[in-house]
């Protein structure tokens, strides 16, 4: 069995600074880079033909391939904090696997971002050019970095979803065809949305929500 300090010694390693004056921080999201968060409004996606108002809820409704009506309650909400409070009471009830998949989660709900809302969030991403990009959280070092020090200058955690965001930002610095339009859904099992298999999403099925009318 792993002891507990050799736990806490493997977690520590998992951790990078940052020196706040170096990088694009995405806190709140009225600031410049705040679209980044997947707390940002004004990216609307669309799965399987269902509305969704924010990667946040899209992300959080992932855990509970099993449960649509949480699913439902999750996706149902106007604000992504709300969408996130709503799935706390059901948490234990996460899909078995979800600490292992969740990144994977996050980086095909991030893709889902781009592919959807390609100009405007395309533009945010390669405006932070070669930066390294951090998402500040007071309590979450795994997505995000925490500040270490009164100064304000060193942000520490695993910053998952900032080297996520950089990964794609890295992608679509690539992406002369437009590749990034189109996204596969994960080889993991259950890949669910209210009861159906999600998938492949395309730019195409972004907007309002509404799937588009027949014309001939
Ligand atoms: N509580 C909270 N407030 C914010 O303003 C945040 N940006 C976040 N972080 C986001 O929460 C998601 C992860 O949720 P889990 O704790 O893994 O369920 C992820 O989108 C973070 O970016 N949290």
């Amino acid at each position: 069995m792993i002891s507990r300090s050799s736990l806490d010694q493997y977690e520590k390693s998992l951790l990078r600074t940052y020196v706040r004056s170096e990088v694009v921080v995405v806190y709140k999201t009225k600031e410049a880079f705040g679209g980044l968060s997947n707390m940002a409004s004004g990216y609307p996606l669309q799965i399987n033909g269902v509305r969704i108002l924010t990667t946040e809820a899209l992300y959080q409704s992932c855990r509970f391939p099993h449960m649509p009506a949480v699913q439902r309650e999750i996706i149902g909400q106007n604000s992504p904090m709300t969408a996130k409070m709503k799935s706390k009471p059901y948490r234990n009830h996460s899909r078995p696997d979800w600490d292992e998949i969740r990144y994977k989660v996050m980086r095909w709900c991030l893709r889902v971002k781009l592919a959807q809302n390609y100009e405007e969030f395309g533009r945010l991403l390669l405006a932070t050019r070669n930066q390294p990009i951090v998402e500040q959280s007071r309590k979450d070092d795994y997505w995000g970095v925490k500040l270490v020090d009164d100064t304000g200058g060193k942000l520490v955690g695993q910053n998952v979803l900032g080297r996520l965001l950089m990964e794609l930002r890295e992608k679509l610095k690539d992406d002369t065809e437009g590749v990034l339009k189109t996204v596969p859904p994960l080889g993991i099992p259950d890949f669910m949305l209210l009861g159906k298999p999600i998938g492949t999403v395309t730019s195409k099925s972004s907007g309002d929500g509404q799937k588009q009318p027949e014309l001939f």
